[in-house]
């Protein structure tokens, strides 16, 4: 008997009949079919050999135009697979009608998408396990924001206090101000640690406005500086001269000036020259202004303000610190001192001893203040389970993502995020490449036009390697614009105090936890609300005890449910077969064929033209170089070797991995079969074998020691003004290479 597919075949196999010659033959005996089955099989195996050769070449140019979305090349034998499969694509090409029919049936299969022919198994195939997560009780840290005191309570000039509810808009005092500002007022130097966004601003610039304007005689700018403010980041220091320009507008008679990196050199002299009381600047500008400025006096400094004290250290800006330090203590009168940071360990202690007479350690959580009285000067091995406080209405999320549906994911997520409502995102990523390559990326492939009153979506960046004039644009549009996406290295990391960002998403995970901290701390501020999520491949699971050690906890946000968020439109339609009475497995089926179809855009996309596969390129290889700069006591978590590079190449929609990244990845897996498998199979093994191989000296590592490089990557994104006072070093830092920002510079 013949099968209704076999009789199918048979009757679409009588090709050059018309439909309606069909209809009018007469119906064939069984016997009769029978035979005309078997002759047109030989027919076809005839007509498939002869079109072998044509058929491969077929092959190829789908490739080349993209439409066949085959996976990397270590995945050659899910093509082989499909091979069969693809010739009778070939055969079909000549018979339209019976094409669709048969590809519909095929599981697997090339599915139809309005825009081009893919192939949805490879997104989802030979991806390792998605480990359970667990999450582990934590008490976490407590601060309390916001006291029953007014500013009106504390002891200050009336004008200030008026200023401060009228122009800044602030009434009730915070913990951290209640507890610092009469420390400050009293004389004594503090070391101050509290959450992020609890307003630690104002604890200090408060008492120092307040101590400025009583100066009898009154201040003048021939006076110089009086307060020195050190920020590590150019958009910090921008932020707090601001803060300071709007405290000071009823004392016109004390005058603050900002130094940073990327202002024209000449424009600050004469700044300087003219007079400046109130002084904010990044450590490399001011040490190349101590070096180069002969009108730069610090004979009547009084206070000396270390924001985010912790990073300026941990950036190995102690050569400058101490060359700003002997400027200030060569001249002028005993000063009050402060450092700030939301994670101020006692790796600080060099600083503090340094630079501290009997300082006051305020600390608003519960938990034991830094203790200063150590002698360790490593940060890193200081802070290892440090408890971190997070702001109380922060809603942690993790998601485990494999290397090959990242990108999708990132992409499912802010579709979801921004295109029915309106929200802020600031996503974290690890090089000054990758920012650009993703925001290019996105630009082009999710912006869209603008439709049924909603604006399009608009992505912006920010990061080291950008021109001065850009990098303030963007933070005052980003810091006003009520939504957006705005793709940053850490450069943004740090105290930038941007109103109603509502998600923080780390596409890559921090080095630090206290950097984790940072970042988060850029939503939620001040009592609001706010959520953030980390991305984890499989075998970056072990960083989530890792960062509850530090007492954050976080929730695990399943890849299914964001992926779902592309079946809130058609935008990137399957093939269209689901609707919403079908299966949960259909759901998911019709979810992954969208992803598919959405990483084929972004693939399109990337190979267009040679320059944006470069552009990929570049920003891969930056991202592995990144990769192997996390600290020691990180690398059983984040090692190179356990990366795969085909499926990480794919995260920068990049179809197959480069040539030529082994002197970056010593030894990253890549086109091997079996590691494929087996890294599926057991990504804990894989796990095991990265750490085990942790030891060991990589090539692209051999000369660096993992601190020299995290210093050396870390220096480069926050560029304040060293790069430019210090050709030498610049120079070396080059040699090095150790990040594709230094490189690029
Ligand atoms: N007493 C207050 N009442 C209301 N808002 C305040 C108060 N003090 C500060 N703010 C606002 O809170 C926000 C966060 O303040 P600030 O940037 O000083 O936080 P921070 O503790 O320095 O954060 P980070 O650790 O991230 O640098 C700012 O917008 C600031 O204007």
């Amino acid at each position: 008997m013949m099968s209704s597919s076999e009789d199918q075949l048979c009757l679409n196999i009588h090709s050059g009949f018309s439909s309606s010659s069909l209809t009018n033959r007469k119906p064939l005996s069984a016997q009769q079919r029978w035979v005309t089955l078997k002759k047109q099989r030989a027919e076809k195996r005839k007509f498939s050999s002869q079109e072998e050769e044509p058929a491969k070449k077929k092959r190829g140019s789908f490739k080349e135009r993209g439409l066949q979305h085959s996976d990397t090349a270590e995945e050659e034998e899910e093509e082989e697979e499909e091979e069969e499969e693809e010739a009778d694509t070939q055969i079909d090409s000549r018979a339209p009608q019976k094409k669709t029919k048969e590809k519909e049936k095929k599981k697997d299969g090339v599915k139809e998408t309005g825009r081009s022919s893919i192939k949805t198994s490879s997104l989802f195939k030979h991806n390792p396990e998605i480990p359970e997560i667990h999450r582990p009780a934590v008490s976490l840290v407590k601060e309390k924001i916001f006291t029953s005191d007014s500013f009106s309570d504390l002891d200050l000039h009336p004008h200030l206090v008026a200023t401060l509810n009228k122009v800044l808009n602030v009434s009730i005092v915070t913990s951290v101000q209640k507890q610092t500002i009469p420390v400050l007022l009293s004389g004594r130097d503090a070391v101050v640690r509290s959450q992020t966004g609890s307003g630690k601003t104002l604890s200090y610039a408060v008492p120092v406005v307040q101590s400025l304007q009583a100066v009898q005689p009154k201040i003048s700018r021939s006076d110089g500086p009086l307060a020195v403010v050190i920020v590590p980041t150019r958009e910090l220091a921008q932020q707090t001269f601001q803060t300071f320009q709007k405290l000071l507008k009823p004392f016109m008679w004390i005058v603050p000036g900002v130094l940073m990196g990327g202002e024209k050199r000449k424009a600050e002299k004469a700044r300087l020259r003219k007079g400046i009381n109130i002084l904010v600047s990044t450590p490399g500008r001011l040490v190349d202004h101590i070096k180069n400025t002969l009108s730069i006096a610090f004979s009547a400094v009084r206070w000396l303000i270390l924001d985010e004290a912790d990073r300026t250290l941990d950036l190995g800006f102690e050569k400058d610190l101490t060359v700003i330090l002997n400027s200030l203590n060569s001249k002028g009168p005993s000063r009050q001192n402060v450092l700030l940071s939301a994670t101020l360990t006692s790796g600080v202690n060099w600083l503090a001893d340094v630079c501290l007479d009997d300082p006051v350690s305020i600390q608003v959580s519960g938990s034991a203040p830094p203790d200063l009285k150590g002698s360790t000067s490593d940060l890193s091995t200081a802070s290892k389970s440090e408890s971190f406080a997070v702001p109380e209405h922060l809603k942690q999320f993790v998601v485990v993502v494999p290397s090959k549906i990242r990108l999708v994911c990132l992409a499912a997520f802010i579709l979801d995020k921004c295109k029915f409502s309106q929200n802020k995102l600031v996503i974290f990523v690890s090089s000054c490449e990758a920012v650009e390559f993703l925001h290019s990326l996105f630009n082009s492939v999710l912006s869209g036009p603008s439709t049924n009153n909603k604006p399009k979506l608009s992505f912006m960046r920010l990061h080291g390697n950008m021109k001065q004039e850009e990098r303030s644009d963007v933070f005052q549009q980003f810091s006003v614009s009520k939504s957006g996406v705005l793709f940053c290295t850490d450069v943004a990391a740090r105290g930038l105090d941007l109103p109603a960002v509502s998600w923080i998403i780390q596409y890559t995970p921090p080095s630090a936890a206290a950097e984790y901290v940072h970042r988060v701390g850029r939503t939620a501020r001040i009592g609001g609300k706010g959520s953030s999520l980390l991305f984890l491949t499989p075998a970056e699971t072990a960083y989530i005890p890792e960062l509850t050690n530090h007492k954050i906890s976080l929730e695990e946000m399943k890849l299914q449910d964001i992926l779902s968020c592309l079946m809130m439109d058609d935008t990137y339609k399957g093939r269209g077969k689901y609707h919403s009475k079908s299966s949960s497995k259909a759901l998911e089926q019709e979810t992954r064929e969208r992803a598919t179809v959405l990483q084929t855009e972004f693939e399109n996309v990337v190979h267009a033209d040679t320059q944006s596969v470069q552009n990929a390129k570049k920003a891969l290889q930056s991202f592995l170089r990144a990769y192997t700069t996390y600290p020691a006591h990180l690398k059983h978590i984040f090692h190179i070797r356990s990366l795969h590079l085909g499926h990480t190449a794919k995260s920068f929609g990049l179809r197959d991995a480069p040539q030529g990244l082994s002197a970056i990845t010593g030894g990253a897996k890549t086109h091997n079969k079996n590691q494929n498998k087996n890294q599926s199979r057991s990504p804990v093994k894989n796990q095991n074998k990265a750490s085990g191989g942790a030891g060991q000296r990589r090539a692209g590592e051999k000369r660096f020691s993992s601190s020299q490089r995290e210093l050396s990557l870390s220096r480069s994104e926050f560029s304040n003004g060293m790069e430019e006072g210090n050709a030498k070093k610049k120079k070396k830092k080059k040699k090095f290479g150790q990040s594709g920002e230094e490189e690029e510079k």
